[in-house]
Protein backbone atom coordinates (compact mmCIF):
# COMPACT_ATOMS: atom_id res chain seq x y z
CA UNK A 1 0.00 0.00 0.00
CA UNK A 2 1.50 3.40 -0.87
CA UNK A 3 2.28 5.51 2.20
CA UNK A 4 -0.30 8.16 1.40
CA UNK A 5 -3.12 5.60 1.17
CA UNK A 6 -3.04 5.56 4.97
CA UNK A 7 -3.28 9.32 5.07
CA UNK A 8 -6.91 10.23 5.32
CA UNK A 9 -6.49 13.98 5.90
CA UNK A 10 -8.27 15.38 2.84
CA UNK A 11 -6.29 18.29 1.48
CA UNK A 12 -7.38 21.48 -0.19
CA UNK A 13 -4.68 21.78 -2.82
CA UNK A 14 -4.48 25.52 -3.47
CA UNK A 15 -0.83 25.35 -2.35
CA UNK A 16 -0.28 21.98 -4.01
CA UNK A 17 3.44 22.46 -4.36
CA UNK A 18 3.90 22.43 -0.56
CA UNK A 19 3.23 19.51 1.75
CA UNK A 20 3.23 19.61 5.54
CA UNK A 21 4.09 16.26 7.11
CA UNK A 22 3.69 15.36 10.78
CA UNK A 23 6.25 12.62 11.46
CA UNK A 24 5.96 10.37 14.49
CA UNK A 25 8.13 7.53 15.73
CA UNK A 26 6.08 4.58 14.47
CA UNK A 27 4.43 1.57 16.00
CA UNK A 28 3.70 -2.07 15.14
CA UNK A 29 0.89 -2.95 12.69
CA UNK A 30 -0.61 -5.47 15.12
CA UNK A 31 -0.27 -6.42 18.80
CA UNK A 32 1.42 -9.72 18.03
CA UNK A 33 4.98 -11.02 18.32
CA UNK A 34 5.89 -10.96 14.63
CA UNK A 35 4.62 -7.41 14.02
CA UNK A 36 6.34 -6.13 17.17
CA UNK A 37 9.55 -7.89 16.17
CA UNK A 38 9.46 -6.26 12.70
CA UNK A 39 8.92 -2.83 14.24
CA UNK A 40 11.58 -3.22 16.94
CA UNK A 41 14.07 -4.53 14.41
CA UNK A 42 13.73 -1.49 12.13
CA UNK A 43 13.71 0.94 15.07
CA UNK A 44 16.63 -0.59 16.96
CA UNK A 45 18.79 -0.87 13.80
CA UNK A 46 18.85 2.94 13.54
CA UNK A 47 22.32 4.27 14.53
CA UNK A 48 20.62 7.37 15.92
CA UNK A 49 18.80 5.21 18.49
CA UNK A 50 21.55 2.72 19.33
CA UNK A 51 25.01 3.97 18.44
CA UNK A 52 27.00 0.85 19.41
CA UNK A 53 29.31 -0.85 16.89
CA UNK A 54 27.18 -3.13 14.63
CA UNK A 55 29.60 -6.00 15.36
CA UNK A 56 28.53 -5.87 19.00
CA UNK A 57 24.95 -4.69 18.61
CA UNK A 58 23.62 -6.94 15.80
CA UNK A 59 24.30 -10.26 17.57
CA UNK A 60 22.81 -8.89 20.77
CA UNK A 61 19.76 -7.55 18.93
CA UNK A 62 19.11 -10.63 16.75
CA UNK A 63 19.89 -13.36 19.29
CA UNK A 64 18.75 -11.82 22.58
CA UNK A 65 16.70 -8.61 22.43
CA UNK A 66 14.33 -9.37 19.51
CA UNK A 67 13.57 -12.99 20.51
CA UNK A 68 13.10 -12.14 24.19
CA UNK A 69 11.45 -8.74 24.01
CA UNK A 70 8.99 -9.05 21.11
CA UNK A 71 6.43 -11.34 22.73
CA UNK A 72 6.65 -9.54 26.09
CA UNK A 73 6.10 -6.16 24.43
CA UNK A 74 3.33 -7.57 22.18
CA UNK A 75 1.33 -8.35 25.34
CA UNK A 76 1.82 -4.78 26.49
CA UNK A 77 0.58 -3.43 23.15
CA UNK A 78 -2.43 -5.77 23.35
CA UNK A 79 -3.40 -4.22 26.70
CA UNK A 80 -3.82 -0.73 25.16
CA UNK A 81 -4.71 -1.57 21.52
CA UNK A 82 -7.73 0.33 20.15
CA UNK A 83 -10.37 -1.12 17.77
CA UNK A 84 -8.82 1.06 14.99
CA UNK A 85 -5.21 0.11 15.76
CA UNK A 86 -2.22 1.12 17.83
CA UNK A 87 -2.95 4.23 19.93
CA UNK A 88 0.06 6.05 18.49
CA UNK A 89 -1.12 5.36 14.92
CA UNK A 90 -4.74 6.26 15.60
CA UNK A 91 -3.99 9.50 17.46
CA UNK A 92 -1.31 10.59 14.97
CA UNK A 93 -3.70 10.15 12.04
CA UNK A 94 -6.46 12.05 13.83
CA UNK A 95 -4.02 14.81 14.79
CA UNK A 96 -2.96 15.20 11.13
CA UNK A 97 -6.65 15.47 10.17
CA UNK A 98 -7.16 18.12 12.85
CA UNK A 99 -4.11 20.12 11.66
CA UNK A 100 -5.42 19.79 8.08
CA UNK A 101 -8.65 21.48 9.22
CA UNK A 102 -6.55 24.32 10.67
CA UNK A 103 -4.53 24.65 7.46
CA UNK A 104 -7.04 24.19 4.59
CA UNK A 105 -4.70 26.07 2.23
CA UNK A 106 -2.02 23.37 2.62
CA UNK A 107 -1.79 19.64 2.20
CA UNK A 108 -1.22 18.00 5.60
CA UNK A 109 -0.09 14.38 5.83
CA UNK A 110 1.44 12.12 8.43
CA UNK A 111 4.19 9.53 8.35
CA UNK A 112 6.16 7.29 10.67
CA UNK A 113 9.93 7.18 10.94
CA UNK A 114 9.70 3.38 11.46
CA UNK A 115 6.88 1.22 10.09
CA UNK A 116 3.91 2.56 8.13
CA UNK A 117 3.01 4.95 6.61
CA UNK A 118 6.72 5.12 5.76
CA UNK A 119 8.34 8.56 5.93
CA UNK A 120 10.86 7.61 3.26
CA UNK A 121 8.21 6.30 0.83
CA UNK A 122 5.97 9.30 1.42
CA UNK A 123 8.78 11.66 0.36
CA UNK A 124 9.33 9.67 -2.86
CA UNK A 125 5.63 9.70 -3.55
CA UNK A 126 5.29 13.45 -2.95
CA UNK A 127 8.13 14.11 -5.40
CA UNK A 128 6.51 11.90 -8.05
CA UNK A 129 3.25 13.86 -7.58
CA UNK A 130 5.04 17.12 -8.36
CA UNK A 131 5.27 18.48 -4.83
CA UNK A 132 8.17 20.95 -4.63
CA UNK A 133 8.47 21.78 -0.93
CA UNK A 134 8.07 19.69 2.21
CA UNK A 135 7.85 21.00 5.76
CA UNK A 136 8.45 18.21 8.27
CA UNK A 137 7.14 18.58 11.78
CA UNK A 138 8.53 15.74 13.92
CA UNK A 139 6.00 15.08 16.68
CA UNK A 140 8.63 15.51 19.37
CA UNK A 141 8.22 18.81 21.23
CA UNK A 142 11.81 18.50 22.55
CA UNK A 143 14.70 17.92 20.14
CA UNK A 144 16.84 14.80 20.51
CA UNK A 145 19.43 13.29 18.18
CA UNK A 146 17.80 9.90 18.86
CA UNK A 147 14.42 11.00 17.48
CA UNK A 148 14.27 14.36 15.67
CA UNK A 149 17.67 14.05 13.98
CA UNK A 150 16.68 10.65 12.61
CA UNK A 151 13.63 12.20 10.91
CA UNK A 152 16.07 14.76 9.48
CA UNK A 153 18.39 12.04 8.17
CA UNK A 154 15.62 10.72 5.90
CA UNK A 155 14.65 14.23 4.82
CA UNK A 156 18.23 15.04 3.84
CA UNK A 157 18.33 11.99 1.57
CA UNK A 158 15.20 13.15 -0.32
CA UNK A 159 16.19 14.14 -3.85
CA UNK A 160 14.44 16.80 -5.92
CA UNK A 161 12.54 18.43 -3.05
CA UNK A 162 13.12 21.62 -1.12
CA UNK A 163 12.79 20.69 2.52
CA UNK A 164 12.58 22.20 5.98
CA UNK A 165 12.32 20.52 9.35
CA UNK A 166 10.96 22.11 12.52
CA UNK A 167 13.49 20.97 15.12
CA UNK A 168 11.45 21.51 18.26
CA UNK A 169 8.58 23.50 19.74
CA UNK A 170 9.32 22.95 23.42
CA UNK A 171 8.67 26.58 24.41
CA UNK A 172 6.06 27.51 21.83
CA UNK A 173 3.62 29.71 23.83
CA UNK A 174 0.47 28.21 22.28
CA UNK A 175 1.71 24.66 22.91
CA UNK A 176 2.68 25.48 26.51
CA UNK A 177 -0.76 27.05 27.05
CA UNK A 178 -2.49 23.99 25.53
CA UNK A 179 -0.64 21.56 27.84
CA UNK A 180 -1.24 23.79 30.89
CA UNK A 181 -4.92 24.09 30.02
CA UNK A 182 -5.29 20.30 29.63
CA UNK A 183 -3.80 19.84 33.13
CA UNK A 184 -5.99 22.61 34.51
CA UNK A 185 -9.15 21.02 33.05
CA UNK A 186 -8.14 17.54 34.22
CA UNK A 187 -7.64 18.88 37.74
CA UNK A 188 -10.94 20.76 37.58
CA UNK A 189 -12.84 17.55 36.78
CA UNK A 190 -10.89 15.09 38.97
CA UNK A 191 -9.84 17.42 41.80
CA UNK A 192 -6.23 18.62 41.98
CA UNK A 193 -3.62 16.07 43.05
CA UNK A 194 -1.16 16.97 45.82
CA UNK A 195 1.72 16.85 43.37
CA UNK A 196 2.24 17.17 39.59
CA UNK A 197 4.79 14.86 37.98
CA UNK A 198 6.12 15.70 34.50
CA UNK A 199 7.24 12.36 33.06
CA UNK A 200 9.37 12.51 29.89
CA UNK A 201 10.73 9.62 27.82
CA UNK A 202 14.29 8.93 28.97
CA UNK A 203 17.60 8.91 27.11
CA UNK A 204 21.02 7.40 27.85
CA UNK A 205 23.02 9.90 29.92
CA UNK A 206 25.85 9.51 27.40
CA UNK A 207 23.72 11.28 24.75
CA UNK A 208 23.18 14.28 27.03
CA UNK A 209 26.90 14.36 27.91
CA UNK A 210 27.66 14.48 24.17
CA UNK A 211 25.51 17.63 23.84
CA UNK A 212 21.98 16.39 23.13
CA UNK A 213 19.77 19.35 24.17
CA UNK A 214 16.87 17.05 25.11
CA UNK A 215 17.09 17.17 28.94
CA UNK A 216 17.53 20.98 28.98
CA UNK A 217 14.47 21.34 26.71
CA UNK A 218 12.42 18.96 28.90
CA UNK A 219 13.34 21.06 31.95
CA UNK A 220 12.41 24.28 30.13
CA UNK A 221 9.06 22.84 28.97
CA UNK A 222 8.16 21.58 32.45
CA UNK A 223 9.11 24.89 34.09
CA UNK A 224 7.11 26.92 31.57
CA UNK A 225 4.02 24.70 32.01
CA UNK A 226 4.34 24.88 35.82
CA UNK A 227 4.63 28.66 35.58
CA UNK A 228 1.55 28.84 33.37
CA UNK A 229 -0.28 26.91 36.12
CA UNK A 230 1.15 29.16 38.86
CA UNK A 231 2.62 26.13 40.62
CA UNK A 232 5.27 26.69 43.28
CA UNK A 233 8.51 24.69 42.81
CA UNK A 234 7.68 22.21 45.58
CA UNK A 235 4.38 21.25 43.87
CA UNK A 236 5.96 19.59 40.83
CA UNK A 237 8.80 17.27 39.79
CA UNK A 238 10.35 16.23 36.48
CA UNK A 239 11.32 12.60 35.89
CA UNK A 240 12.23 10.23 33.04
CA UNK A 241 10.50 6.97 32.09
CA UNK A 242 10.85 4.06 29.59
CA UNK A 243 14.45 3.08 30.34
CA UNK A 244 15.92 0.56 27.88
CA UNK A 245 19.09 -1.52 28.36
CA UNK A 246 21.71 -1.49 31.07
CA UNK A 247 23.54 1.80 30.72
CA UNK A 248 22.71 4.87 32.84
CA UNK A 249 19.73 6.86 31.61
CA UNK A 250 18.58 10.34 32.61
CA UNK A 251 17.47 10.60 36.23
CA UNK A 252 15.40 10.65 38.31
CA UNK A 253 13.41 7.71 36.98
CA UNK A 254 9.62 8.16 37.07
CA UNK A 255 9.18 4.85 38.96
CA UNK A 256 11.70 5.92 41.67
CA UNK A 257 10.12 9.36 41.94
CA UNK A 258 6.69 7.83 42.54
CA UNK A 259 8.15 5.55 45.24
CA UNK A 260 9.75 8.60 46.90
CA UNK A 261 6.49 10.58 46.71
CA UNK A 262 4.54 7.69 48.27
CA UNK A 263 7.18 7.39 51.03
CA UNK A 264 6.75 11.12 51.73
CA UNK A 265 3.04 10.51 52.26
CA UNK A 266 1.82 12.02 49.00
CA UNK A 267 -1.39 10.18 48.17
CA UNK A 268 -2.70 11.82 44.99
CA UNK A 269 -0.30 12.45 42.12
CA UNK A 270 -1.21 13.85 38.70
CA UNK A 271 1.15 12.63 35.98
CA UNK A 272 1.48 14.38 32.63
CA UNK A 273 3.78 13.41 29.77
CA UNK A 274 4.50 16.52 27.67
CA UNK A 275 7.29 14.86 25.69
CA UNK A 276 4.69 12.74 23.89
CA UNK A 277 2.50 14.51 21.35
CA UNK A 278 0.00 11.66 21.39
CA UNK A 279 -0.78 8.77 23.70
CA UNK A 280 1.08 5.56 22.98
CA UNK A 281 2.41 2.42 24.61
CA UNK A 282 4.73 4.38 26.87
CA UNK A 283 2.02 6.62 28.32
CA UNK A 284 -0.98 4.29 28.35
CA UNK A 285 0.65 1.02 29.40
CA UNK A 286 3.72 2.14 31.34
CA UNK A 287 2.26 5.16 33.15
CA UNK A 288 -1.53 4.95 33.17
CA UNK A 289 -1.62 1.18 33.81
CA UNK A 290 1.62 -0.17 35.36
CA UNK A 291 2.93 2.81 37.33
CA UNK A 292 -0.61 3.62 38.47
CA UNK A 293 -0.93 0.04 39.76
CA UNK A 294 2.43 0.26 41.59
CA UNK A 295 1.45 3.58 43.15
CA UNK A 296 -1.93 2.18 44.22
CA UNK A 297 -0.11 -0.72 45.91
CA UNK A 298 1.65 1.95 48.01
CA UNK A 299 -1.67 3.42 49.03
CA UNK A 300 -1.73 6.25 46.50
CA UNK A 301 -3.76 7.31 43.50
CA UNK A 302 -2.04 8.18 40.21
CA UNK A 303 -4.18 10.24 37.89
CA UNK A 304 -2.87 10.29 34.35
CA UNK A 305 -3.45 13.44 32.29
CA UNK A 306 -3.85 12.33 28.64
CA UNK A 307 -1.62 13.73 25.91
CA UNK A 308 -2.98 16.56 23.78
CA UNK A 309 -3.75 14.06 20.99
CA UNK A 310 -6.11 15.54 18.37
CA UNK A 311 -7.55 18.27 20.61
CA UNK A 312 -8.38 21.56 18.84
CA UNK A 313 -5.85 23.45 21.01
CA UNK A 314 -3.09 21.03 19.99
CA UNK A 315 -3.96 21.25 16.30
CA UNK A 316 -4.07 25.06 16.47
CA UNK A 317 -0.71 25.23 18.26
CA UNK A 318 0.98 22.93 15.71
CA UNK A 319 -0.63 24.80 12.80
CA UNK A 320 0.82 28.03 14.23
CA UNK A 321 4.28 26.47 14.44
CA UNK A 322 4.02 25.35 10.79
CA UNK A 323 2.71 28.72 9.56
CA UNK A 324 5.61 30.56 11.19
CA UNK A 325 8.06 28.20 9.51
CA UNK A 326 6.37 28.75 6.13
CA UNK A 327 6.31 32.54 6.57
CA UNK A 328 10.03 32.43 7.22
CA UNK A 329 10.51 30.41 4.03
CA UNK A 330 8.83 32.68 1.47
C1 LIG B 1 17.98 2.98 23.09
C2 LIG B 1 16.69 2.91 22.98
C3 LIG B 1 15.73 4.03 22.95
C4 LIG B 1 15.94 5.41 22.89
C5 LIG B 1 17.23 6.17 22.88
C6 LIG B 1 14.64 6.01 22.84
C7 LIG B 1 14.39 7.39 22.79
C8 LIG B 1 13.14 7.97 22.65
N1 LIG B 1 11.94 7.35 22.35
C9 LIG B 1 10.92 8.27 22.31
C10 LIG B 1 9.56 8.04 22.06
C11 LIG B 1 8.95 6.78 22.00
N2 LIG B 1 9.55 5.58 22.25
C12 LIG B 1 8.63 4.57 22.12
C13 LIG B 1 8.85 3.21 22.27
C14 LIG B 1 10.10 2.63 22.45
N3 LIG B 1 11.30 3.25 22.73
C15 LIG B 1 12.32 2.31 22.80
C16 LIG B 1 13.69 2.56 22.97
C17 LIG B 1 14.31 3.82 22.93
N4 LIG B 1 13.71 5.03 22.87
C18 LIG B 1 11.72 1.02 22.58
C19 LIG B 1 12.48 -0.27 22.54
C20 LIG B 1 10.35 1.22 22.36
C21 LIG B 1 9.30 0.15 22.00
C22 LIG B 1 8.60 -0.40 23.14
C23 LIG B 1 9.50 -1.28 23.95
O1 LIG B 1 10.07 -2.24 23.43
O2 LIG B 1 9.62 -1.00 25.16
C24 LIG B 1 7.35 5.16 21.79
C25 LIG B 1 6.01 4.44 21.68
C26 LIG B 1 5.80 3.65 20.41
C27 LIG B 1 4.44 3.02 20.34
O3 LIG B 1 4.27 2.14 19.52
O4 LIG B 1 3.50 3.35 21.06
C28 LIG B 1 7.57 6.54 21.71
C29 LIG B 1 6.55 7.59 21.34
C30 LIG B 1 11.51 9.55 22.59
C31 LIG B 1 10.75 10.85 22.65
C32 LIG B 1 12.88 9.36 22.80
C33 LIG B 1 13.97 10.31 23.09
C34 LIG B 1 13.88 11.43 23.62
FE1 LIG C 1 21.37 -6.51 12.32
FE1 LIG D 1 11.56 5.31 22.91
Amino acid sequence: MPASASNDASPTRSAADTAVVLVNLGTPDAPNTSAVRRFLSEFLHDHRVVDMSRWLWCPLLHFAILPLRSSKVAHKYASVWLPEGSPLAVHTRRLAEAVQRELPQHRVLHAMRYGKPSWKQLLQQLRSEGVKRVVALPLYPQYSTSTTASVGDVLEQAQGLRTRMIGDYHLDPEWIAAVADSIHRHRASHGAGEHLLFSFHGLPQRFAAAGDPYPRQCEASARAIAQALDLPDEAWTLSYQSRFGRERWLEPATADTLIALAARGVRKVDVVAPGFAVDCLETLEEVALMLAEDFAARGGQLRYVPCLNDSPAHAAALAGVVLRELADWQ
